[in-house]
């Protein structure tokens, strides 16, 4: 039995993953929470044959505490998309107090669960978590998540169409590593399952890889107004919640990308610090899933000069995001649930 709970259900992202994870056999039982909307959605889910028992709530009645009471895994794409013109971190000031109530909410209801965090700015927004948990004395490092998968998706799509074979993308797999940001954002090309052509120019690669660091302003771009990417989120999302699915069911050896927790005693993290040359509380690598949680870290290995490079300019920035929410949690009075 495997309760998934999708925390801004009714939302842009929050209804194609729910619809995702209704599909995976897995989940046995769907809960899904939204300030709207959601006895609509779950009636809509719960016509489908597959094994999740789905269920809509809203924020009376206990409708928090309800939809987490026995979670295994919480996704979290709740709080406001970007607009034209806006950078992720425009959209702290309204995410970060809607993450800190779900995650309080979470603290108390359902502590022991996995918790994978999309809602952006994702560098400040899992540090958020990871406060309210402490908070809580209920943290443990090798349960949060944030949401990476989108850049390694978008990597391999964007490699696969420089190969010409839009057919590989599904195998192409290149590590994607640092932050889910703009320059936070470094793809490893060097390391990628398929290798790119020797004629690729200096000006090429350098166009790729803002490509890949920049793919979300392309979305918003093209929406125009009505929002960010929400398809192919719900397409990673639900990509990274099924490999956490299947680590929970007893899986070995499952990899994925993921923005964790370095300070933890974790296989690799100390390995990762010495790389970085710098303590760095999260970072995003491709990581070893287990019952438990993250079981090991990868490194960084061996990377170009260019790729040094990279990762050289997203550590301030890095740092500074992780910093913006570990003060939001400090600089804030201890609240009561709000469950
Ligand atoms: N990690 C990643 O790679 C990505 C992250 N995102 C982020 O995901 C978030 C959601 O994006 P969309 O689904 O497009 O936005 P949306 O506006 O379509 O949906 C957000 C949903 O959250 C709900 N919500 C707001 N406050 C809430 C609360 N306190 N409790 C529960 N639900 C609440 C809203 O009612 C809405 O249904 C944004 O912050 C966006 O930037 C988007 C794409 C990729
Ligand atoms: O760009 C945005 O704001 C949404 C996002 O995180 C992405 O598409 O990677």
């Amino acid at each position: 039995m495997v309760k998934a709970v999708v925390l801004g259900a009714a939302g842009g992202i929050g209804q194609p993953l729910a619809l995702l994870l209704k599909a995976n056999p897995l989940v046995t039982e769907l809960g899904l929470y939204d300030i709207v909307n959601t006895p609509g959605v779950a009636a809509d889910l719960s016509h489908i044959a597959t094994p999740a028992k789905v269920e809509g709530y809203l924020p009376p009645d206990d409708g928090l505490k309800k939809v987490l009471t026995g979670a295994d895994v919480v996704v979290i794409p709740a709080g406001v998309p970007r607009k034209p013109g806006m950078t992720r971190d425009d959209l702290f000031k309204i995410n970060a107090g809607i993450v800190r109530d779900l995650a309080t909410g979470i603290a108390t209801a359902a502590p022991k669960a996995f918790v994978l965090v999309i809602s952006n700015p994702v560098n400040s927004t899992v540090p958020i978590v990871a406060e309210v948990f402490k908070k809580h004395n209920v943290f443990d490092p090798k349960r949060l998540f944030g949401v990476t998968t989108l850049d390694v998706v978008r990597a391999s799509t964007f490699v696969s169409e420089i190969l010409n074979d839009l057919g590989l993308s599904k195998d192409i797999v290149v590590p994607v590593v640092g932050g889910h940001s703009g320059v936070t954002i470094v793809p490893l090309l060097s390391q990628s399952s398929h290798t790119l052509p020797s004629s690729l120019s200096t000006a090429q690669y350098d166009t790729l890889v803002n490509r890949i660091q920049f793919g979300g302003d392309e979305v918003v771009k093209a929406k125009d107004g009505a929002g960010s990417a929400t398809l192919s989120m719900a397409y990673a999302g639900a990509e990274f919640a099924g490999k956490i699915l299947r680590a929970l069911k007893g899986e070995k050896g499952i990899i994925a990308p993921s923005y964790v927790s370095l300070l933890a005693d974790t296989e690799g993290a100390a390995v990762l610090t010495k790389e970085l040359g710098e303590t760095v509380q999260f970072f995003s690598t491709p990581i070893e899933l287990g019952t438990e949680g993250v079981v090991k870290i990868n490194p960084l290995g061996k990377i170009t000069e260019a790729e040094q490079t990279l990762i050289k300019a997203a550590i301030p920035e890095l740092l500074k995001n992780i910093q913006t929410g570990v003060e939001f949690i400090a600089g804030a009075k201890t609240e009561e649930p709000r469950l």
